[in-house]
């Protein structure tokens, strides 16, 4: 085992290299620095060349080995399960991480035309210590006519005990090999935190449903002239949505959400397109997974829906609760409803399902009912990424961003 002198030399050695050279890895990938964003012409940064891609996975160091996770073995999905439980993102005050559980992981990363080797796992001595995913997507970019086969990248995480380890950025160069190696040379993915180059930067809003736990979880505060029963009085919703109709998915909706989905879509400037099957996928109702309810009038007529996933997290250390119950919003389609009123019935439908917040991204047509509902901006900024792609516009606003990645 290295000495403590050792451990601490080696330790100040990477936080002077980290100073000097931040974003040493990112400077040799194709995403615009800030003096090209001018100079580039939109598309592909670098032109893929298929022969080139490297055919054997990138060197580990010694004992790591890698392995493709089949999140459909029970035993394997608990080891992500427990990886992601102890690791994943926190909170910048560390008071709370994400708790993704296996059903989720199996939403998230079991969609139709998914690749096994995309599932990628690092082991020392058969413990599981570093993961990363992608899931093919096509990306419509800026316009009807650009659209692009890439990789949806998410759930990087390195064990908390081996970082500094330099192993993100292999994990993060082999998953692109094993993208490349499939002719595709563009990915989407989002992060809390900022590196070159974010296409958007994007806001979270939390609206309160259970204010007295996110006050005793320290997810909300008291101001002095703020009480515990005043804050439940202002944030009370209805026992019963509003809108008539309103009931949960069924299979029979598939085609008329789909449909509805796309047609709506259509207004951003990047969004995916949807098949029946991948509606299935990630529409049909889940048991604290995804909820999604339609709104049927006459006959049949399916109008509008709503749809929020169920993220908890982790209360790391609090006497009373072990865990915060967030529901997110994921998409929302009001062709007949007012937005604000199929939001509203979002927040009561959420509250009864017995969720403590409801959170929403700046993003799409959130800005209308985000103020109106008694959103507040919370402290967590996502920003949007695009690798190897060269937009119109240096950035985007979050109201023209029409992807949730979950
Ligand atoms: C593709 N993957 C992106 C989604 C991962 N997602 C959901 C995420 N990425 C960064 C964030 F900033 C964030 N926030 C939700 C807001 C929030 O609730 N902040 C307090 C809080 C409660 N629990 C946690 C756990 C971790 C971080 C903040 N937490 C901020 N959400």
């Amino acid at each position: 085992q290295l000495s403590v002198v050792q451990k601490q030399t080696q330790y100040n050695q990477q936080l002077l290299d980290k100073l000097n050279k931040p974003h040493q890895f990112w400077e040799t990938q194709p995403m615009p620095n800030i003096n090209e964003l001018d100079s580039l012409k939109p598309g592909p940064i670098q032109e893929g060349i298929l022969e080139e891609v490297r055919k054997d996975p990138y060197n580990l160091i010694s004992k790591f080995e890698w392995c493709n996770i089949d999140l459909r073995n029970d035993e394997q999905a608990q080891q992500v399960y427990t990886l992601l439980k102890e690791n994943y993102v926190e909170d910048d005050d560390n008071m709370f991480r994400f708790d993704y559980s296996i059903d989720f992981l199996r939403w998230a990363l079991l969609p139709p035309g998914q690749h096994p080797d995309w599932i990628v796992g690092v082991r020392v001595n058969q413990k599981l210590v570093g993961f990363i995913t992608g899931i093919p997507v096509t990306l419509h970019i800026e316009n009807q006519q650009t659209k692009v086969k890439m990789t949806e990248i998410n759930f990087l995480c390195v064990h908390k005990k081996i970082r500094a380890n330099r192993l993100a950025p292999v994990l993060i160069k082999e998953i692109t090999r094993r993208v490349h190696i499939k002719n595709m040379w563009q990915a989407v993915y989002t992060a809390g935190i900022v590196v070159p180059t974010p296409i958007s930067q994007t806001r979270y809003y939390h609206r309160s449903l259970n204010a007295k736990k996110l006050i005793e979880v320290g997810f909300s505060s008291l101001s002095a002239r703020q009480t515990i029963s005043r804050q439940q009085k202002l944030y009370k919703l209805p026992e019963e949505p509003k809108t008539q109709g309103l009931r949960s998915m069924k299979k029979k909706d598939v085609a008329q959400v789909t449909k509805l989905l796309n047609e709506y879509l259509k207004q951003f400037k990047l969004y995916f397109k949807y098949t029946e099957d991948e509606v299935k996928h990630w529409f049909l109702p889940r048991k604290d997974v995804i909820s999604t309810y339609v709104v049927e009038k006459e006959q049949g007529v399916v109008t509008d829906f709503l749809s929020f996933y169920n993220l908890p997290s982790q209360v790391i250390k609090n006497p009373k609760h072990t865990h915060l119950r967030a529901a997110y919003s994921y998409y929302n389609v009001a062709t007949q409803t007012p937005i604000v009123q199929l939001m509203y019935d979002a927040l009561i439908l959420a509250k009864n399902e017995g969720y403590d917040v409801f959170n929403a991204l700046d993003i799409m047509e959130n800005e209308k009912f985000l103020k109106e509902l008694m959103f507040c901006p919370g402290d967590g900024q996502l920003n949007y990424y695009l690798y190897n792609w060269k937009l119109e516009s240096n950035m985007l606003k979050p109201e023209e961003i029409g992807i949730v990645l979950v």
